[in-house]
């Protein structure tokens, strides 16, 4: 289902259609919501965002993050972003960057056993233009630990151009903290 969401998303941030035609999409989506809340649940019973066997987590918030490679210090993959992601001029949107950052620096800082940490900060540098509708090469490491702060980056590559780069803190969270 999320896998067809992805696609509508692109598909509708990249269509035109009639006025008649809205119309009669609108109402198909609305019935969809109608039906889906019926069988709302809390965020512990959700499905999307806890499937971490599935492309995404199973959630279409995040462009798909597909892992070729990883251990406990590196995770190397590709990432594409769709129309549903576009900025402008073919260019991913520079809000959309930092969340495949997010996702990629913010799992591997809890891979391993580690204890769960959350994003302090994240910085991202935009050194060329992301496009989209291309599998990008992206990967992300382990720089350093100081007691519970977890420093990572990342990288996104099209071919040998650097499109962006990030540095995130991650701290471990305290028993209890939410
Ligand atoms: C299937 C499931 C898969 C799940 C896979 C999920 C993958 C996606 C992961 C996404 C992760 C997220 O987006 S998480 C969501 C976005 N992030 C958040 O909402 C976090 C909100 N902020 C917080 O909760 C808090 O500020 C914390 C936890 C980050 C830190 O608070 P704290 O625990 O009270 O710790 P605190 O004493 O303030 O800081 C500890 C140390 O870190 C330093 N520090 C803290 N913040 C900063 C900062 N912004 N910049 C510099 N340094 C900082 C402090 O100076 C201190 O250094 P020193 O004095 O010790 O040297």
């Amino acid at each position: 289902m999320i896998e067809s969401l992805r696609l509508l998303h692109d598909r509708i941030t990249g269509a035109a259609p009639p006025p008649e035609l809205l119309k009669e999409m609108t109402r198909a989506f609305e019935d969809l919501a109608v039906e889906l809340g019926l069988y709302a649940v809390s965020e512990r019973e959700q499905i999307t965002g806890h499937r971490i066997d599935l492309p995404g987590r199973g959630q279409a918030l995040v462009p798909v993050f597909t892992v070729d490679e990883s251990d406990d210090e590196h995770v190397r993959g590709s990432v594409r972003f769709g129309r549903y992601y576009l900025g402008g001029n073919g260019a991913a949107h520079g809000g959309a960057i930092p969340l495949v950052f997010d996702e990629m620096l913010g799992r591997l800082a809890n891979a391993g056993g580690r204890p769960i940490s959350r994003t302090a900060y994240l910085r991202v540098d935009y050194r060329s233009i992301t496009p989209l509708d291309r599998d990008l090469r992206a990967e992300a490491w382990f720089d350093r630990e100081e007691g519970r702060k977890r420093f990572l980056r990342g990288a996104i590559f099209d071919g040998e151009t650097r499109c962006a780069e990030a540095e995130g803190l991650f701290v471990a969270l305290n028993p209890g903290q939410p």
